[in-house]
């Protein structure tokens, strides 16, 4: 039996892969804050799939969790096969309207525990010659808006980098950049987006058809991967348009709408 364990594993993207990495026969390891969804996750995919659910309640923003993570992550005893650093939030706020603390959480979830989790599980993987990682990145990533933008810009060259380093070892690792997709960020963060609008209906993607594939371009052994052909287009466009251009304040400014 395999293990796979996932960070933001209470809501969305995380929710759904522990979903289908248990419809593929992988026991999990679910991490979050909120323990008593953990829980709940736990019973309903134990119940529906037969595999076994580890609850680990944990904030990546806290220093003595992320390294109880971690530690969990590089056990020898009881292997992790599959990583996927997931956690993740947005704010509604530009920069200077942002506290400072906030700012930093967020480098601290959406990167430091990436290359934490990432350091830990690789080192036990390529000992085992076989393993995948999974990180979370965004559209967002190739673009020039705020820290949450340059935070995925790591994510996503750091997975093509520590890609690089692992080539031949058997371990493989994947950035997923997802597009708008249905979940609870926007929400939580406050963010106002449209849902609605002819354009957006186009645009906005369905969690549980990214996840099938983000982990189809996993199995094909895709370094980046981008689900959808809106995103495929418009990440294309982004890589070969004057760099002048993605980081004018129009396109910057609208990738989030302010109140
Ligand atoms: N939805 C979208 O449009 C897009 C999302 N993404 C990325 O996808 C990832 C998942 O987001 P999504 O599913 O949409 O959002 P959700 O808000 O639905 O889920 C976010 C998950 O992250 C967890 N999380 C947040 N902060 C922490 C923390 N400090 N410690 C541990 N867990 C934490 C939350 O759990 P809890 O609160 O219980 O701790 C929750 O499980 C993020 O990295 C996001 O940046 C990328 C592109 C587009
Ligand atoms: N695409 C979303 C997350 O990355 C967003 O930026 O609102």
């Amino acid at each position: 039996m395999t293990t796979a364990l996932v960070t933001g594993a209470s809501a969305g993207i995380g929710r759904e892969f522990c979903e289908q990495l248990a419809a593929r026969g992988h026991d999990l390891v679910v991490v979050a804050r909120r323990a008593e969804r953990l829980e709940e996750i736990k019973a309903e995919i134990e119940a529906r799939h037969g595999v076994k659910v580890e609850v680990l309640a944990a904030d990546l923003a806290v220093a003595d969790d992320l390294r109880r993570v971690a530690e969990r992550v590089g056990r020898r005893d009881e292997p992790v096969d599959v990583l996927v650093n997931n956690a993740g939030f947005g704010v509604k706020t530009s920069f200077l309207d942002t506290p400072v603390e906030k700012e930093i959480e967020s480098v601290d979830v959406m990167v430091k525990a990436v290359v934490v989790l990432t350091h830990a599980a690789a080192g036990a993987m390529v000992e085992r010659r076989r393993g995948t990682v999974i990180n979370v990145s965004s559209v967002a990533s190739f673009m020039a808006s705020g820290t949450y933008s340059a935070a995925k810009s790591y994510v996503t060259v750091f997975s093509e980098s520590i890609a690089a380093q692992l080539h031949g070892t058997g371990v493989t690792v994947t950035a997923l950049c997802p597009g708008f997709t249905h979940t609870e960020f926007h929400e939580r963060g406050e963010i106002p987006v449209d849902k609605t609008s002819p354009l957006a209906k186009r645009l906005w993607l369905d969690v549980d058809r990214l996840v099938r594939d983000g982990l189809a371009d996993v199995d094909a052994g895709k370094v980046v991967s981008v689900p959808g052909r809106q995103y495929k287009a418009i990440t294309g466009l982004l890589r070969v348009v004057p760099r002048p251009l993605v980081r004018s304040p129009r396109l910057s400014n609208r990738h989030r709408p302010r109140d």
